[in-house]
């Protein structure tokens, strides 16, 4: 399932390890990818070829206009940065072996990788990630530029704020709410709600840090 057009052609921007998962996920789904922008070329994945200039080179001269963009960076923040500056539309990519609920939406720039799976009546923000066998239960709703990490189980009714990191193989008992730009750290056991810019580390979930905004 993947609903980018224009001849199956899409751009992704950001030349990282996570940026050849998008695009494995998207030639799978038969889509050419005709462009690969990053802010730092030289730094980009050894499997990453013909990488070009993104637009902190040159904001005017980027080609905003074309076929869909996605933003193929891990870091949260970085990806709303760039969400703020790009004018292009952007695209979905969705693998093949994911499952998501009839009932569930999905939001523009969203990544969703294999073996998730999104239950009915939850809706997952733009830009986020879903990483490898995430799994997203019922009644859900994920912000934007979330991203939950491989391995993590949301249960029923939980919230993950705007920019929240859940970490790899992370658990979050029914209707928790995380909030905004928190990270929950590895195999954390999240049990109550967490205020907004909190990291929470452990089994039971504890804040050890409180992140203020940039
Ligand atoms: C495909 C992919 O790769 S997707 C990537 C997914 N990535 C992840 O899931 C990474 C999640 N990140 C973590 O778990 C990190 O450890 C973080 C973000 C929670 C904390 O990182 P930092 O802010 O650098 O904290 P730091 O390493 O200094 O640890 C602070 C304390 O928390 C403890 N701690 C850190 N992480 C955890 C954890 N996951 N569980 C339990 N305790 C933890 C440390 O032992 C340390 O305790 P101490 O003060 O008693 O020594």
């Amino acid at each position: 399932m993947i609903n980018l057009k224009e001849n199956n052609k899409v751009r992704i921007y950001g030349a990282g390890g996570h940026s050849q998962v998008i695009k494995e996920v998207l030639q799978e789904n038969n889509f050419n990818v005709i462009e690969t922008f990053d802010d730092n070329p030289s730094g980009s994945h050894h499997a990453s070829k013909n990488v070009v200039m993104g637009a902190r080179g040159d904001l005017k001269k980027f080609p905003h206009n074309g076929p869909p963009v996605i933003i193929a960076v891990g870091i949260n923040s970085d990806r709303a940065e760039i969400a703020g500056f790009l004018k292009c539309k952007y695209g979905k990519a969705i693998h093949k072996s994911a499952i998501i609920s009839s009932t569930s939406k999905v939001g523009e720039g969203t990544v969703v990788f294999a073996g998730a799976i999104i239950q009915p009546n939850t809706t997952v923000g733009k830009h986020v990630i879903v990483n490898t066998g995430a799994s997203i239960d019922h009644d859900n709703v994920i912000g934007d530029f979330a991203h939950i990490s491989p391995k993590a189980a949301l249960c029923g009714h939980v919230e993950v704020g705007e920019g929240s990191h859940v970490g790899v193989g992370a658990v979050v008992i029914p209707k928790v709410k995380i909030g905004k730009w928190c990270t929950i750290g590895a195999g954390t056991i999240v049990i109550r709600d967490i205020p907004d810019y909190c990291t929470v580390v452990g089994n039971p979930g504890k804040i050890i840090k409180r992140n203020m905004p940039k």
